[in-house]
């Protein structure tokens, strides 16, 4: 099952991997005429219905691989306003062909010609709200046929995520009522329950586009253009003691990553310390040299607000310091990354709160989890243990696993000279931001893809040489989508 946001990031994953949209859209639309061999003898006719988007350009390589039927090509629409450029070549070369295409602007010049099939290729997975004309008459021409109706990854006018039609909350919805569907690369969530043979078509996304992070990973995390000022994240780190890099690391990390506000609650000796690393942070200070369960009180005043925590990074290994993080998490019930010394308390906390947990796989051990030499089989030990202490595991090494207790997913991004000291701090810091706007997983997954993109790019610098604060300001580039 796939949903259509995860869908896209695929697609996207998938053309940075070298198999680009153009190629799908080519194995796509030789599925639909696969799908239209396997119930129409050769010399019916065949009536392709299509949009202007790529749902209609798979039907337009449909045709080309449907010479041995009497094939109409129906676009909606003028030629110039198809939406893409591979839909457009593809229209291009049906022209060049010599097959039979049509073009039709006003619904009252629609008419179907009594075809033994209809290709349902007007709108898919880019449809929003009900459908307007002159869609609306073709789905209800298609539906009144009497012909089998074949739609192409959705039938036009349903919601592929629920299987509702679109707009329905306008209450006339009108959509495709299709008999069979050929759908790409999974199963969709909505077409469980339409009444209609559903084919899913593998298209050649290769596994990698989903199994490991990627570009499209980022996609729908930019932000709305209209946000204001802490609706994009106010994270708190709190850390420090006897070392003072480590929480100012984290901290500017989580506002290179795009966080509006992030303060730094740390004990009062090491405070002007984080502060004079950098005039952007808001700095809280508690009494004394080390974090102790009497700063609970404060800590949790603090957390309230915000839309994360950040816990561990420089707050040592002292026993007040363990007891500190074991009351604050019993009593804390937001989002939390938990990193470094934190660690080892997590698997033996009653907590209400929703953890991200960032351990080398040392620190795995640590916990209690497990960890192998093979991706695969350590990828299915921390998806158990995720699912054991019931929160996100994202577990660093040269592949990194991420893991919700369900889902996984590996990063491959990063270098052999991350492993210079502060690199996991500002990779605490990174997925602090990103979980102030998206999910833990997701958070996980995108800030360990952007942290190695950040650290490769920093290598490409400085080689081994490189140190964590290089990762910092190259973060804003790795965030960026395109
Ligand atoms: N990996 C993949 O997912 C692949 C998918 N393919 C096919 O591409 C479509 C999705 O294509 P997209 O261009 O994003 O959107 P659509 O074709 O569904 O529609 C876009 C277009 O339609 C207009 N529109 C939107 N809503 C309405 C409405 N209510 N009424 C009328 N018109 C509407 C608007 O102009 C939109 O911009 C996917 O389903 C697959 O079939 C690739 O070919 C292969 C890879
Ligand atoms: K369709």
């Amino acid at each position: 099952m796939i949903t259509t946001d995860r869908m896209a990031a695929v697609d996207a994953n998938a053309a940075a991997l070298g198999v680009p949209r153009k190629q799908l859209m080519e194995s796509s639309g030789n599925a639909v005429a696969r799908e239209v061999r396997a119930i129409a003898e050769p010399g019916a006719s065949v009536e392709l219905l299509c949009g202007r988007g790529n749902n209609g350009g798979d039907a337009f390589v449909a045709a080309r691989f449907l010479s041995a039927y009497d094939v109409t090509v129906r676009l909606l629409g003028r030629p110039a306003s198809i939406r893409t450029e591979i839909a457009r070549e593809n229209w291009a070369a049906l022209r060049s062909a010599d097959l039979s295409t049509a073009t039709v602007t006003d619904a009252a010049d629609l008419a179907l010609d009594d075809p033994d099939v209809v290709v349902d290729a007007m709108l898919g997975t880019g449809v929003t709200g009900a459908l307007r004309e002159p869609e609306r008459t073709a789905a209800r021409l298609a539906n009144e046929s009497g012909a089998a109706v074949v739609a192409v990854d959705v039938p036009s006018g349903i919601d592929a995520d629920t299987g509702e039609p679109t707009g329905s909350e306008a209450g006339d919805a009108v959509c495709v009522e299709a008999d069979r569907v050929v759908t790409f690369h999974d199963e969709k969530p909505g077409l469980g329950s339409l009444d209609a043979a559903v084919t899913v078509a593998d298209i050649g996304i290769p596994a990698a586009a989903e199994r490991f992070t990627g570009p499209g990973d980022l996609l729908g995390i930019a932000r709305d253009p209209t946000s204001h000022k802490g609706e994009n994240g106010e994270v708190l780190v709190i850390g420090g003691g006897p070392y003072t890099g480590a929480p100012s690391l984290s901290a500017r990390s989580a506002l290179r990553t795009g966080a509006d506000l992030v303060r730094v609650a740390c004990p009062e000796t090491v405070a002007e310390t984080v502060q004079g690393y950098s005039a952007d942070l808001i700095v809280r200070e508690l009494s004394g040299d080390r974090l102790r369960p009497a700063h609970v009180d404060r800590a949790l005043d603090l957390a309230a607000g915000n839309d994360v925590v950040v816990l561990g990074p420089g707050i040592g290994d002292g026993d007040e310091t363990h007891q500190f993080v074991r009351a604050f998490l019993s009593r804390y019930d937001g989002r939390a990354v938990v990193d470094a010394d934190a660690l080892r308390v997590v698997p033996e906390i009653d907590t209400d709160a929703e953890l991200i947990c960032t351990p080398h796989q040392g620190e795995l051990v640590g916990m209690g989890g497990e960890t192998a030499g093979d991706p695969d089989e350590r990828a299915a030990l921390v998806r158990s243990f995720a699912d054991e202490i019931g929160h996100t595991l994202l577990v660093k090494g040269a592949t990194d696993v991420v893991s919700d207790g369900e889902a996984v997913r590996l990063n491959r991004t990063g270098n052999p000279g991350m492993t210079v000291g502060g690199t996991g701090d500002v990779l605490a810091g990174a997925v602090g931001a990103l979980a102030a706007v998206t999910d833990p997983f997701r958070a996980a997954a995108v800030g360990v893809y952007v942290n190695g993109l950040a650290g490769d790019a920093a290598a490409d610098d400085a080689g081994y040489g490189l140190v964590a604060t290089d990762l910092i300001d190259r973060l804003p580039e790795a965030m960026r989508d395109e």
